[in-house]
């Protein structure tokens, strides 16, 4: 029996800190991922995403903190119902399809060839006797995610699942996917830069920077909690709510506001996902750079 509440989240991670020597890749991240949802994991270069993948599929353990998949904990070692598709496809290129799917059963203790067999059906099919080695970009794709989904898993991570890939086999990738979670409730954590082809197919973002959870949460809840604000040049930034963004042209001032009341004298509209992340993305840059360029684009000083 599942002694996991719906609101308690297929995933949980309470505190989480990872240390690579002096470096905290990750740092106090708490977050949950609710069944069936299909997460963005957002952030800049060495946000540390990769890592919170890794610790989640139990690839790597945790220095502090604690993450549970159906109220198991995951520590040290691959969770059963946790499927992972890491960054560079481990697919030996020298056999075919078939014997991969062969060793993908195999290797499994649990294993559906028939689940398998499905996803490589899917769009244009994948050749069983094609060597792995001379599939284009996207059948490869096609191919390991069909090994991670031939693991019958209830949460599945995908690290960069669309880098490498054209525009066609992009939303076929995610279409393989999406079909996934339509007809298996599939939870599903996707780490990608491709902020365009998330905003379709994603209901939950996490956003990190320098290894924390800067946003979590249902995507529609987070652009209501955010307004894009437009001014002349000079406006008083709002008192209310967070400014986490300030970026201006010769004529006019652009604030990303977070919480409090509309401000008066602005121009005030929700964000997209799109524009939200950026906004997050570039304040992160900002923070980051010197103060001289902080200057330059107007962002806010770090806190
Ligand atoms: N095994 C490791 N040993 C030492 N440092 C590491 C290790 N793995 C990651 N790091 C460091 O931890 C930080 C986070 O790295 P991570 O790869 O998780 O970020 P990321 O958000 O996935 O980056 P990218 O978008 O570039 O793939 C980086 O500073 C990285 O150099």
């Amino acid at each position: 029996m599942n002694s996991t509440r719906p609101d308690d989240g297929l995933v949980r991670v309470r505190g989480v800190a990872k240390h690579f020597g002096r470096k905290a890749a990750v740092s106090d991240c708490t977050f949950t991922l609710p069944e069936g949802s299909v997460t963005a994991l957002v952030g800049p270069n060495g946000a540390g995403k990769s890592t919170l993948l890794s610790l989640v599929a139990g690839l790597v353990t945790p220095t502090r903190g604690e993450i549970t998949v159906h109220g198991t904990p995951v520590r040290g070692r691959m969770h059963p119902d946790v499927s992972f598709l890491i960054q560079r496809r481990p697919l030996y290129d020298r056999i075919t399809v078939r014997e991969m799917m062969r060793a993908g059963g195999a290797l499994n203790d649990r294993w559906s060839a028939e689940r398998a067999d499905e996803v490589l059906d899917l769009l244009a099919g994948v050749d069983r006797d094609a060597k792995v080695g001379a599939l284009s970009a996207g059948a490869r794709t096609q191919v390991s995610i069909a090994l991670a989904l031939g693991r019958m898993p209830k949460v599945l991570l995908l690290d960069e699942p669309l880098s490498d890939l054209d525009p066609l086999a992009r939303d076929e990738t995610l279409r393989i996917v999406m079909t996934d979670v339509a007809e298996r409730g599939t939870t599903v954590l996707l780490s990608s830069h491709l902020l365009t082809d998330l905003g379709d197919v994603c209901d939950h973002l996490l956003l990190l920077d320098e290894g924390r959870v800067q946003l979590t949460g249902e995507v529609d809840g987070i652009l209501a909690d955010h307004r894009v604000l437009v001014g002349p040049v000079g406006t008083a930034l709002p008192t209310e709510g967070a400014v986490v963004d300030v970026s201006h042209t010769s004529r006019q001032t652009t604030v990303l506001l977070r919480g409090g009341p509309e401000p008066e004298g602005w121009q005030a509209e929700h964000p997209d996902l799109v524009s939200l992340v950026m906004r997050y993305l570039r304040a992160s840059r900002a923070r980051r750079a010197p103060a001289r360029e902080r200057s330059r684009t107007g962002a806010p000083h770090p806190s």
